[in-house]
């Protein structure tokens, strides 16, 4: 995959199928339209992705202004599912003021776009006055295809990043394992912690997520775990350990179940399947440490064998 980021100059000169938005998560909606997006491909054209680069918000103590995927994730997930071009457009003052009509005739000749995929609340353009409707107006003036595609729902609402968003700050990781079509993951490099852990006799690897990262609320959740290739069930607890003296920085810290060796460096992707319990403050390590035994016996009868299984 070609990933082009911080110009306005981006061009392919292949015939390209184009799908516009945030997806943020690229949940099962985004999933509907990337079905007609391979289709396309199929047929000879270039997958395109276009998505704007906007910077985080100021503020990132609302769960509103942080984000499912960040713009790495998303990048290895688009590779990952066959995309051709991603194109992160940043979000200048120009983009910002272009009216809908001259953006969309730039995107069309700049990326030769033959078709375009895109829900039916898709916007772009100044004060967001570009609709799917302004999509099949131009399409045969373009020589495009606009495919648009009716938003998938769940229980009556609109599947949608915000929905998931919502579910995910709730601790609903259930539910967002439905909307998202994959279960909520934080993934990063295992760093050292307090090195507490091993002397309690269950150790853990320690991921710092990254700021704009939504996280679901301070506890414990039974989790799966890849790590080269390998899937491990565990448990994690997401907070700053208030049982811990110091001013700890929020983590994420699996205990794998049944593995044993270090793993300082590499890459853990974490997989949040079901809230356990809330983060709390004991009185001290023991009384901590009789908890997340009796943590561990229920998440490992809740996972059963699945890690193994898959
Ligand atoms: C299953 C599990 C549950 C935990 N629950 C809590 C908790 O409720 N309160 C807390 O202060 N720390 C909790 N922790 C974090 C522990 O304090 C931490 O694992 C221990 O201090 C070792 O940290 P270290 O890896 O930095 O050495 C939990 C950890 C795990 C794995
Ligand atoms: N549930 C859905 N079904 C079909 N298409 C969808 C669905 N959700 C989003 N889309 C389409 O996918 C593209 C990208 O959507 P985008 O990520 O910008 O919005 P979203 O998922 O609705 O999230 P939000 O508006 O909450 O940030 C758009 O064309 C949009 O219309």
């Amino acid at each position: 995959m070609e990933y082009i980021k911080g110009r306005l100059d981006f061009h392919v000169a292949e015939p390209t199928v184009l799908s516009i938005g945030k997806f943020d998560g690229l949940h099962r909606g985004h999933e509907l339209l990337m079905d007609y997006v391979f289709q396309k491909k199929k047929e000879g054209m270039k997958a395109v992705i276009f998505t704007f680069d906007v910077p985080p918000k100021k503020s990132l103590e609302q769960d509103a202004a942080r984000v499912l995927t960040t713009n790495e994730e998303k990048m290895h997930l688009f590779e990952q599912i066959g995309i051709d071009y991603l194109i992160e457009c940043p979000f200048t003052e120009e983009i910002m003021h272009m009216p809908a009509e001259e953006f969309l005739k730039k995107i069309v000749e700049q990326l030769s776009i033959r078709c375009i995929v895109a829900g039916t609340d898709c916007s772009f353009g100044y004060q967001r006055r570009g609709d799917y409707r302004m999509l099949q107006k131009y399409a045969p003036e373009y020589h495009y295809e606009a495919q648009i595609v009716d938003k998938m729902q769940y229980e009556g609402r609109d599947i949608s990043s915000t929905f998931i968003r919502e579910e995910i700050a709730a601790g609903n990781m259930e539910k967002a394992e439905l909307l998202l079509g994959y279960a909520y993951f934080v993934q990063g490099t295992v760093v050292h912690g307090n090195q507490i852990g091993r002397t309690i006799g269950i150790p853990t690897i320690n991921l710092l997520p990254p700021q704009e990262k939504l996280l679901p609320p301070f506890g414990v959740y039974a989790a799966r775990v890849e790590i080269d290739g390998k899937r491990y069930n565990g448990i994690t607890n997401i907070g700053c350990k208030p049982t811990i003296a110091g001013d700890n920085p929020v983590g994420v810290e699996t205990n794998l179940f049944d593995f044993y060796g270090d793993l300082y460096g590499k890459h853990a992707k974490v997989s949040l399947l079901k809230w356990v319990r809330e983060e709390q403050k004991f009185q001290n390590v023991s009384e901590l440490k009789v908890q997340m035994e009796k943590d561990i016996a229920f998440c490992r009868s809740f996972l059963g064998d699945s890690a193994a299984s898959e």
